[in-house]
């Protein structure tokens, strides 16, 4: 290298003196000094990052191309390719995606060092531009950096909103928004169905209706559900744009995409609903201290606006409600919704698992109930099928990415402060090490009493939903929704495909790994009591 360089610069001056001799050739002059001193530069740069690399003992991986690193090679299906990098480079390896250094971790060996080893270290996020508008600045959960005020709000978002007491008292409000769903189905028997939809709009009307009640009721009710039902399907496909402005940091203040603009737009949407919602909210406590409204309840509004209001150190402003809301609808919705397509895919392609599994529900439920919540722990053959689904189909193949406060060593390798961090969830739960026949679906192992897996991450090779500090926060609720919705539709109806169609499960990576193509289906009613397919307020 320094070779390259004193060459280089001899070659330069004795340019420079034929440059002196030939009168008013400046500009070939010039024109070879730039020549040669760039690529000597470049060439000087480049040894030095690799010399340093070396020193710093950085994980190996694949080189990119100058200025945009690994960004032209990632394709469409991120999560396969990171897979195939592992039988190249290993369980841990680097690759820059634009000007961000990024670390793919892939075995749960490897893991533990991240979610239990160095938890604190690794327990921050590195937003995106999109993310950080939406969370009025990482005032949330999801995208707070670690510290008592994300300790605060996950407590309050875990302890006190997921409590079961809080679920089991807003299980009338899903359960309504479920029968409604049911009835919309029933009213399409014999009609295909696109289950994604359908899935989508039942969870986020059980979400909203958890938010805010019997706030809003009839017609004034259903159109500010549609509003907010439009704003945050928006909100969320903004959330998942790949946007320029996260790989090339300097690039952010031009925003050449739009996302940050579209996304602060959708942002004010949404808030403008939550402000006619708390302000129709306190109109109505008004009433309800003349006494001329019954006890309901507490909803996730209500509960949040208490914590606005409190002395005891756990105050929390409005801006943080509003982020705590919107933590709720990104990460509860797609995720919940994606999950109960995913099944519904994988049950319509594997019929004795569906049969055997509307068996159970017969068994448990009987033919002519409908299904409560609280009967839902029973039904062991399903819970062993979602978990299924969600080890083929993990909802966050990648988590969500965390990012070092300090240099750290995972490995044995140096990570830089600041590195994204991959915990390749969607390759370990393919590991023939701790899967047999890993692309088969089969609920079974699940069943094994002595395959004690769980959704709370103690197993590092089995973590749908995260492991650590920063874990699913909405374990609980994302559950329920999931196990609730699907025993539902399962016990209610029969599906078929429509004729000539074939179920498939090709994969679309994104910030949740949805279908590539939509799940259509047809559905009959199962049960003799048609009265249970009628939509009743409860
Ligand atoms: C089947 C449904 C769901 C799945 C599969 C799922 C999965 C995940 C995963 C994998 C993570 C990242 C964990 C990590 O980095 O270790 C996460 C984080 C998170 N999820 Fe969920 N989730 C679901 C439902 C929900 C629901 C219903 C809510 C809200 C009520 C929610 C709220 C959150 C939040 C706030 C975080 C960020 C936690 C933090 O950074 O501290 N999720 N989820």
């Amino acid at each position: 290298m320094t070779q390259n360089i004193m060459l280089g610069t001899i070659f330069v001056m004795r340019s420079y003196s034929w440059g002196e001799n030939e009168k008013g050739d400046k500009f070939s002059l010039a024109i070879i000094i730039v020549l040669v001193t760039i690529p000597s530069i470049y060439i000087f740069l480049k040894a030095s990052k690799r010399l340093r690399n070396r020193k710093d003992n950085l994980p190996p991986g694949p080189r990119g191309l100058p200025l945009v690193g690994y960004l032209p090679f990632l394709g469409s299906s991120v999560h396969q390719l990171f897979m195939e990098l592992v039988q190249v480079y290993g369980p841990i390896y680097k690759l820059s995606i634009g000007r961000k250094l990024c670390v793919i971790i892939s075995s749960p060996s490897l893991v533990k060092e991240v979610v239990r080893d160095q938890d604190i270290t690794f327990a921050n996020r590195n937003p995106t531009v999109a993310a950080f508008a939406f969370s009025y600045g990482g005032n949330d959960i999801a995208f707070a950096p670690y510290g008592p005020t994300w300790l605060m709000l996950r407590k309050i978002f875990v302890r006190e909103m997921q409590s079961g007491v809080v679920l089991e008292a807003l299980y009338t409000l899903r359960k309504n928004e479920v029968s409604k769903s049911v009835s919309h189905v029933y009213g399409n028997i014999g009609m295909p169905i696109n289950m994604g939809e359908l899935a989508f709009s039942t969870v986020i009307n059980m979400i909203s209706s958890m938010f805010w009640g019997g706030t809003l009721e009839g017609e004034k009710g259903s159109s500010v559900a549609a509003e907010f039902r439009a704003a945050t399907f928006k909100l969320t496909k903004i959330f998942g744009t790949p946007n320029v402005s996260d790989f090339f940091p300097m690039l952010a203040w031009f925003d050449i995409q739009g996302v940050e603009r579209e996304m602060k737009k959708v942002s004010q949407w949404i808030e403008q609903i939550y402000d006619f919602v708390i302000r129709e909210r306190i109109k109505m406590q008004v009433k309800k201290v003349d006494g001329s409204k019954k006890d309901e309840p507490k909803d996730f509004l209500q509960l949040l606006l208490e914590f606005k209001e409190q002395d005891t150190g756990r105050s929390i402003s409005m801006a943080q409600i509003k982020a705590l809301l919107n933590d709720i609808v990104v990460g509860g919705t797609s995720t919940t919704s994606t999950m109960i397509e995913w099944t519904m895919a994988e049950l319509m392609l594997h019929p004795t698992v569906m049969r055997r599994d509307q068996e159970e529900l017969a068994q448990v439920i009987g033919v002519d109930n409908i299904v409560e919540e609280l009967n839902i722990h029973k039904l062991s053959y399903l819970h062993a099928v979602v978990k299924e689904t969600l080890r083929m189909h993990p909802a966050a193949p990648l988590l969500l990415p965390r990012c070092p406060t300090k240099l750290c060593t995972i490995g044995g390798y140096t990570i830089p402060k600041g590195t994204k961090v991959f915990l390749n969830v969607w390759a370990m739960h393919r590991d023939l090490l701790f899967w047999d026949n890993p692309l088969e679906f089969r609920p079974d192992r699940f069943l094994d009493p002595s395959n004690k897996l769980d959704y709370f991450g103690n197993n590092l090779h089995y973590l749908p939903f995260g492991s650590g500090r920063r874990s699913c926060a909405g374990l609980q609720l994302g559950e329920r929704m999931l196990m609730y919705t699907l025993a539902t539709l399962l016990h209610m109806f029969d599906w078929k495909l429509p004729s000539g169609t074939m179920a498939d499960t090709s994969e679309k990576f994104g910030i949740v790994l949805e279908k590539s193509t939509p799940l259509i289906a047809i559905p009959t009613p199962r049960l003799h009591n048609l009265e249970v397919y009628t939509y009743e307020k409860k």
